[in-house]
């Protein structure tokens, strides 16, 4: 499919279609994943990352602190740098590749600082708790924790830090405000924030216990993430069909923002929230926000579930849940619709989830509701269609076989007229690709009726119509025709089911679209439906 979605429960696809809200990942979704550390603040200076021409000016700065950085990326990693022919590569998620790299840039190498050490314990990163932290033992003595991970979290339990002469000092309340004046410049350019910090332990303890305070922040680090071409095309695609889009993401909120303020997302009566402010609320209160919200910030997992659930419950919305990892799982599955991440996503997300996408992309997801919101549509076309049919040819030969005694079409032509129609017209109707008109429209809401109240007057209209056409020709087709002699209501019956069939003909176009006047718009896009129709002729006619 070249789509690149990949659908494991099959109507999943048609509830995408009317999706009325789509609560949506950050990373790798609406971003590319291509990480690069683009800015840092180290010894007290915000520095500008630009790849190798910043080599030099990045060393000469950082003199003091370069030992220790290099340490804390390259020790507490859960990638590595591999070498292989001459060739460096790195294995990893993008945002430790993106460190690794840097790391590289600065002249390090991974093999010999990890060779420095003995590595203790691993605290592995995840989405809860936010951070990741290694307790590293040197042979000849001294142990030393490093951490790294959300900003906020990390420079929260630092009571010191790495001053421009390189040497660690306290942190003083005002310094605290400075650096976190750093980390929202940072995150309001869009940047992922990180912090880096270690803590020298004492030998004498025995237990391999990993600190949670009195670290030293040695580097604030941002990485760039750009925002994927032609998201903003889909989000606003998405606002015209009446899907509400929403970013929840564990990323810092000042980020968030910006890469939502970039694709459209939030705008400026929408809401940005961090996950902590929205779990403390009272129900009701959630309630009041919920419609508002746009941006979910530093969420955990269990927010996202939170979130889902009371819009599908209390607002009764239909939604679609993006998420890529483990603990995303709940909430894929509270979800009418789980979307999980192909490339980025684990196999519980996966598992948990009711279409993958391949590429990771938000556009594709875009792609899975306009498909929906086509096999919907195109369901209710060939009802529409069927429902005619089979009203007309059951009332005409009711009524004339309760005025005349027999019925002008009989069982083999009703059967044939079945076969047609039901083949060829189902396939007619509903291999028509979707059209762009089909996202300008809301979404089909939960509990609506599935006959539109536009179908029943096209039913009606054309049973009318039909029944019309038909019964002048039942009664007063003799005398309409000239017909006389013995043959003559053969002649006539047969001349009312050609009649009959050809209406079909001119029914089944009519039924490509239901609201439209003009239902001729792209037909002859559509060659199958084109093929039908020359096919229905001509059988007629032979
Ligand atoms: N490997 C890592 N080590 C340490 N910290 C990390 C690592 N990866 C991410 N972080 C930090 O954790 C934060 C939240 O990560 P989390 O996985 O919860 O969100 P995400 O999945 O990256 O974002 P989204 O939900 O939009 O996909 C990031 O903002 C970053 O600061
Ligand atoms: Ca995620």
């Amino acid at each position: 499919m070249n789509d690149k979605a990949l659908v494991r429960h099959l109507s999943a696809c048609e509830t995408m279609g009317s999706a009325s809200c789509i609560c949506t990942d950050k990373t790798g979704t609406l971003t590319t994943n291509h990480m690069v550390v683009n800015k840092i603040w180290i010894c007290e200076k915000s520095l500008d990352v630009k790849g190798n021409e910043s080599k030099e000016i990045l060393s000469s700065e950082i003199s003091g602190a370069s030992s220790i950085l290099l340490q804390v990326i390259f020790q507490n990693t859960s990638s590595e740098v591999i070498k292989e022919d001459g060739k460096t590569s790195i294995l990893g998620t993008p945002t430790e590749s993106a460190l690794l790299e840097f790391g590289l840039l600065l002249g390090g190498d991974f093999d010999a600082v990890r060779r420095e050490v003995n590595i203790l314990k691993v605290e592995p990163f995840n989405s809860v708790r936010k951070k990741m932290s290694v307790l590293v033992a040197h042979p000849h003595g001294g142990k030393r924790a490093f951490c790294k991970g959300a900003s906020e979290i990390v420079l929260g339990m630092c009571n010191k830090f790495i001053d421009f002469n390189g040497e660690s000092v306290i942190l003083s309340r005002e310094q605290v405000k400075n650096i976190t004046d750093v980390i929202n410049s940072f995150a309001s350019e869009a940047l992922r924030t990180l912090c880096l910090a270690f803590k020298n332990i004492d030998d004498s303890s025995i237990e391999n216990d990993i600190p949670d305070d009195g670290y030293t922040l040695i580097a604030v680090v941002g990485i760039k993430d750009p925002v994927r071409p032609g998201v903003k095309d889909a989000v606003q695609t998405c606002l015209a069909a009446g899907i509400t889009v929403r970013m929840v993401t564990g990323d810092n909120i000042n980020t968030a923002k910006a890469i939502a303020k970039e694709c459209g997302i939030l705008t400026e009566d929408g809401l940005a929230i961090e996950g902590q402010e929205f779990r403390n609320m009272s129900p009701e209160q959630k309630k009041a926000v919920i419609p508002r919200i746009q941006v979910m910030a530093r969420s955990l997992p269990l927010d996202k579930h939170t979130l889902v659930k009371t819009l599908r419950d209390e607002f009764g919305e239909v939604v679609a849940v993006t998420g890529d990892g483990t603990n995303d799982a709940p909430a894929l599955h509270e979800a009418d619709i789980g979307l999980a991440m192909g490339i980025a996503g684990t196999e519980v997300a996966k598992e948990s989830a009711d279409v993958i996408i391949l590429d990771d992309n938000f556009k594709t997801i875009v792609n899975v509701a306009r498909w929906g919101r086509s096999v919907y549509i195109n369901i209710q076309k060939f009802v529409q269609f069927q429902l005619t049919v089979n009203v007309v040819a059951l009332i005409i030969n009711f009524v004339s076989a309760c005025v005349s005694g027999s019925a002008p079409l009989t069982a083999v032509q009703l059967l044939w007229v079945n076969m047609i129609m039901d083949t060829l017209g189902a396939l007619a109707l509903a291999t028509e690709p979707p059209n762009d008109g089909l996202m300008k429209r809301p979404p089909v809401g939960r509990g609506t009726s599935f006959i539109t109240k536009a179908m029943w007057r096209n039913i009606i209209g054309q049973s009318i119509y039909q029944l019309i056409v038909l019964g002048v020709l039942n009664f007063y087709g003799k005398q309409l025709l000239g017909l006389s002699g013995s043959d003559a209501t053969e002649v006539l019956d047969t001349v009312i089911f050609n009649a009959f069939v050809f209406c079909q003909v001119f029914n089944e176009i009519n039924s490509r679209d239901i609201e439209k006047i003009n239902i001729f718009v792209g037909m002859f896009d559509s060659w199958v439906f084109l093929g039908v129709m020359v096919c229905t002729v001509a059988f007629q006619v032979s």
